[in-house]
Formats: structure tokens, sequence, C-alpha cells
């Protein structure tokens, strides 16, 4: 079998970034305005009051700072709280296919290969913008790539089980190379007006380039020695935004129709789901623990992060060993484990090893062994 390898990645960074100061602000003005308009109705105890946001604890209980946006001013006013951007003609690259463009074109160079090089192309990401024509298929026409692609999504999972597609698809001999792309434009699916996650999330993209390792080339080569994938439904992180929402007028715009989540069970269930995973991942490639030098983990929580690398290791992470970025980024879903692979990886050294691990909505948890070459 063809041994299939990571040869480059790219990362497309927002221009605009949030602070949490910024962000408890707009919120807490909300609030106050919410609690003045209400004021009679919460006296007679016919509505809530809304209580506000604070910086401290958002640091403390995600370790989140900031996070980039594609657009900041419209969620920073305190009466509208999303973004502004308004809608392309179809004619027009979309948004979402233009962050992958920004994103393929430096894997692309990373790797050495051109359009010419490519035989698909994978949008893998949470939210995809529109039912179809596929992401992937304009990003396909955009970047002149023949051959073929499609959209996939297993939110923060969908880049790890997208790695997972394209070494089937190289060592299958359906493609030479294949493009991974994660497009995460997650202010789209944010409650901003809600405290307990008005918090978590940031916009991203990456792109993943996998191929042959015949044909692989450049100073960015990682072997994919093994990946696992697994899936468990729950409730406890749900979306139920769709198609089929115009079917009862009662429920459109409703709150269920953006993220939600019970936060504390996700944080009990997810951690030891992954931390086994990641186990079982190094064990089915015929290696141990202690060899692993880094793990790039999904980017949701710091405790989270800290807990599953505690659990892996059998003691806490020295720095570097599980490298963070959530600080800046917030969580960008499935882009987080990749951004953490593609700033903290350069360093490493021939024959090092890695896992490339995420977890989220499903549940989903996928897990990459990687060696560099
Ligand atoms: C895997 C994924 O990518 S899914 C998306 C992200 N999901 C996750 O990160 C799941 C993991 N969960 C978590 O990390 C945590 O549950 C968090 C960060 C979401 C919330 O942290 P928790 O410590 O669990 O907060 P919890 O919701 O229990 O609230 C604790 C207290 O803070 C208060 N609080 C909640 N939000 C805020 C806020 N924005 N500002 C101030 N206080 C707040 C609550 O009211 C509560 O007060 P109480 O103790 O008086 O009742």
């Amino acid at each position: 079998m063809k041994q299939a390898v990571i040869s480059g990645t790219g990362l497309y960074t927002p221009a605009q970034s949030i602070s949490n100061e910024e962000l408890v602000e707009c919120f807490n003005t909300y609030v106050e305005q919410f609690n003045a308009d209400n004021a009679a109705a919460i006296a007679d105890g016919t509505v809530t009051a809304l209580e506000p946001s604070s910086v401290a604890f958002i640091e403390k209980a995600s370790g989140i700072k900031s996070r980039y946006v594609m657009e900041k001013a419209g969620i920073l006013d305190p009466k509208r709280m999303v973004s502004h951007i308004p809608e392309r003609a179809d004619d027009e690259l979309s948004l979402q296919a233009e962050i992958c463009v920004a994103a393929a074109q430096q894997a692309m160079d990373r790797a050495g290969k051109t359009a010419a090089d490519i035989d698909m192309v994978l949008v893998a990401c949470s939210n995809m913008q529109r039912g179809y024509p596929a992401m992937a298929v304009e990003v396909q026409e955009a970047l002149g790539i023949n051959g073929y692609g499609f959209d996939m999504n297993v939110a923060c999972s969908s880049a790890t089980f997208g790695i997972q597609q394209a070494v089937a698809a190289v060592q299958s001999g359906q493609a030479r190379a294949v493009l991974v792309l994660n497009p995460e434009i997650t202010s789209g699916h944010l409650n901003w007006r809600d405290r307990d996650s008005h918090f978590i999330f940031g916009d991203a993209c990456t792109a993943i380039i996998v191929e042959a390792a015949e044909t692989a080339k450049g100073a960015h080569r990682w072997a994919i020695l093994d990946t696992k994938l697994k899936t468990s439904f729950s409730n406890n992180i749900r979306n139920n935004f769709g198609f089929l929402n115009r079917f009862d007028e009662n429920g459109v715009g409703q709150p269920d129709k953006l993220f939600r989540q019970q936060g504390r069970k996700v944080f009990k269930d997810v951690c030891p789901m992954a931390a086994e995973m990641i186990k079982d991942t190094v064990a089915n490639a015929g290696l141990e623990i202690p060899q692993v030098k880094r793990f790039w983990l999904h980017q949701a929580n710091l405790n989270m992060n800290l807990l599953i690398s505690r659990m892996v290791l059998g003691r806490d992470a020295e720095p570097g060993e599980a490298p963070v970025i959530l600080d800046e980024y917030a969580n960008t879903s499935s882009a987080g484990s990749v951004i953490a692979f593609h700033k903290h990886s350069d360093d490493m050294a021939a024959g090092e090893l890695g896992v490339i691990c995420s977890f989220g909505a499903g549940y989903s948890i996928g897990c990459v062994v990687v060696k560099r070459i």
C-alpha cells in the first residue's frame, strides 16, 4: 500500500480580532438595555433578568483571550450582535470559498504543488455556507484543479476525518494528491447573546495537502502512520439549523438554530474518550506514548486539553508538548488542531512523532499519528 504523507499545510487568519474586554463590554451593554426595557416584566416575575458576562470568568473557564472574526463591527454593536457581511452575487467567489483559496495557496506553496498536481478537493467543516453546489467544487474551479471535490461535515472532527478520506484516496490510487480544507466561519453559528457560550468560537481556515510519499517534496513532510475515527451520538452539542426549518414557522430564528451545548457534560464525556482514542491509535501504530513528542489537540478549552494530556501521559504536559493556540484564536472547530500543527511542528526533527487529535459534536473523535520525514 502507498505511504500517504502530509506535505504542506496552510492557514488563513482573518484580519479582525475581538478581545475578551471588547466582547464583554458589548454583551453587558446588551444585558443592561434588555433589563431596562423589561424592568416591569422582570419585577412581576414574567421575564428573567439577564446576568452580565465577565472577562475573568471567560479566561479562567476556557483559556480564551481573543478570537478572529470575518467582521467585528456588527458583532460588537449591542443592537445587532452578529457580523454584517453583504451577500454576494452567484457569479462572485463566495466568502467560504475565498478563505479556502487563501489557505490552499499557502499549503500548495509549502508542498511545492500546483493545481495540476491535485486530483481531489475536500471541504470538511462544521457549517457549509449553502446546500449546493458543493463548496469544494467551487474551490476546485477557483484554483483550476481537475478531478473532483465534495463537502463533508463531522463538526470539530471534520479535519481529521477529512485527512482519513484523503489517505484512503491516495492509497487506493483515486487521487495523486488531495487538498483538505477546513473553512470555519463559526461566527455565523455562535449566539453572541448567550452568556454561556458567547466567548467560545472564532473564525479561521486551514488547508492540508495529503499525497503519496514518492511524489512528496519540500521541507514540511510527515508520514501518516495511522488514523482512527470514532463517533457516538450525543445531543450535548447541537445545532438545529437546516433547510427543513421553514416547515415550522414557530421555530424560525429560535436559539436552537445556533450552537448550544451542555458544557459541563461535554467536558466530562469527551475528555476520557479523547484520551482513550489517542492511546489506542498510538498502540495500533505499534508505538508507545513516551515515544510521542507532541500532541496537537483540538482547541476547545484549555482545561480540557490539560486534562486530556494528563490522562494520556500520566503527568502534566511539559510546555510545548501540547501546544495551545486557543488563547489567540478561541475554538475554531475543525481548524483548531490543524492550526496548532501548522504553527508548532516545523521545529521537530526527522523521525520525531506526533498525534493530531480532534473531538467535538456528534460526539466525534479523530486521531492521526504522524512522523516527521
Ligand atoms: C468540543 C467542542 O469543541 S464543543 C464547543 C466547546 N465546548 C467545550 O469547550 C466543552 C467543554 N466545556 C467547558 O469547557 C466548560 O463547560 C465551559 C467553558 C463551556 C463553561 O465553563 P463551566 O465552568 O462549566 O461553567 P458553567 O456553565 O458551569 O458555569 C459556572 C458559573 O459561571 C457562570 N457563568 C457562565 N457563563 C458566564 C459568563 N460568560 N460570565 C460570567 N459568569 C458566567 C454560571 O452562571 C455559573 O454560575 P453559578 O456557579 O453561580 O451557577
